[in-house]
């Protein structure tokens, strides 16, 4: 497959684009003049969705309804992924959370949120990533979030998928940021959309409203973070100096972390 676009901007595919975030990144993205390729597993949404962005912007814009949990039709993503030269970023945004305890949850459950916040995002990742370094173009946006920072808060298995999606975007970006392609790890806080009813409290009119950002500002700070260039995006968080310096602190340590013998504290020096 070679190139669809109408777009100088290229092609974003954006992935949980039926509802939500993933929905208000179409929309801007769109606005910016991508042409787009919106994948979630409901398709009526999503082609209602691709309908009134395209006449509203005037952008291509295409629904791929997929599971992304089903190994099949996570592959034929990839493979467009590989093929469609007209892709220039790539909006990791699928995913779910919860906010049982480990203990309270289905191991099954835990297992699907794993396929879908890790396993998808890294091989869509992989799918990509090649043929914008070819280009020497384009960009991947990973959403995480905050518990990432924060396993006592939520359950701690989906805290653990987002921890992985803030490292692996910090270490993509060490690996290939001088080539040509940027990374940004967006860390939103409590958003308001479908996420909580799917967590299985209600809906986001049970938390304190002083908490929930709405999911239009979320993605539009975003973008303005991702225009500067921006690695780690934490919409919500006052001073971006408290992110510096806990970054700082965390790589103040990593020269002290591998040595041949273990600290004098445990009494077993060799
Ligand atoms: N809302 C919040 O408070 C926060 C959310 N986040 C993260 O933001 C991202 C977007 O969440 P948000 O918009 O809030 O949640 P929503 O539940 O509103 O949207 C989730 C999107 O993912 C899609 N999706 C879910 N399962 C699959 C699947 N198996 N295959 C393909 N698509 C799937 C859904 O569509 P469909 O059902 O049609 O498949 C939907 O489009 C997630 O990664 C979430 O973890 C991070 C921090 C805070
Ligand atoms: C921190 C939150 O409130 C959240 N919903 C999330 O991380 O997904």
């Amino acid at each position: 497959m070679s190139n669809h676009t109408t777009s100088s901007k290229g092609t974003a595919l954006i992935t949980g684009a039926s509802t939500g975030i993933g929905a208000v990144y179409a929309d801007r993205l769109a606005q910016r003049g991508y042409d787009l390729i919106l994948v979630a597993r409901n398709g009526k949404r999503l082609s209602e969705l691709a309908t009134s962005l395209a006449a509203k912007t005037g952008q291509k814009v295409e629904a791929f309804p997929a599971d992304l949990t089903n190994k099949a039709e996570l592959l034929k993503l990839e493979e467009r992924l590989r093929t469609d030269t007209s892709i220039t970023t790539l909006v990791n945004n699928a995913g779910f959370g919860g906010v049982a305890t480990l203990l309270d949850s289905n191991v099954d459950d835990m297992e699907n949120m794993i396929d879908l916040n890790i396993t998808a995002l890294l091989r869509l990742t992989s799918a990509v990533l090649p043929g914008l370094l070819e280009r020497k173009r384009g960009a991947i946006i990973n959403i995480a979030s905050i518990v990432a920072l924060n396993p006592e808060l939520l359950n701690g298995v989906y805290s653990g998928t987002k921890a992985f999606v803030l490292n692996l975007t910090q270490s993509l970006h060490k690996e290939v940021g001088d080539k040509g392609v940027q990374l940004q790890a967006v860390l939103p806080g409590a958003t308001a959309s479908e996420f909580w009813n799917r967590a299985g409290i209600g809906g986001h009119q049970n938390l304190p409203s002083e908490i929930v950002m709405s999911s239009e500002e979320m993605v539009d700070a975003s973008l303005v973070a991702f225009d500067h260039g921006e690695l780690v995006t934490i919409p919500a968080l006052p001073e971006i100096a408290d992110w510096e310096k806990f970054n700082a602190a965390r790589l103040a340590l990593a020269p002290n972390l591998s040595h041949k013998h273990s600290a004098a504290r445990y009494g077993v020096r060799g």
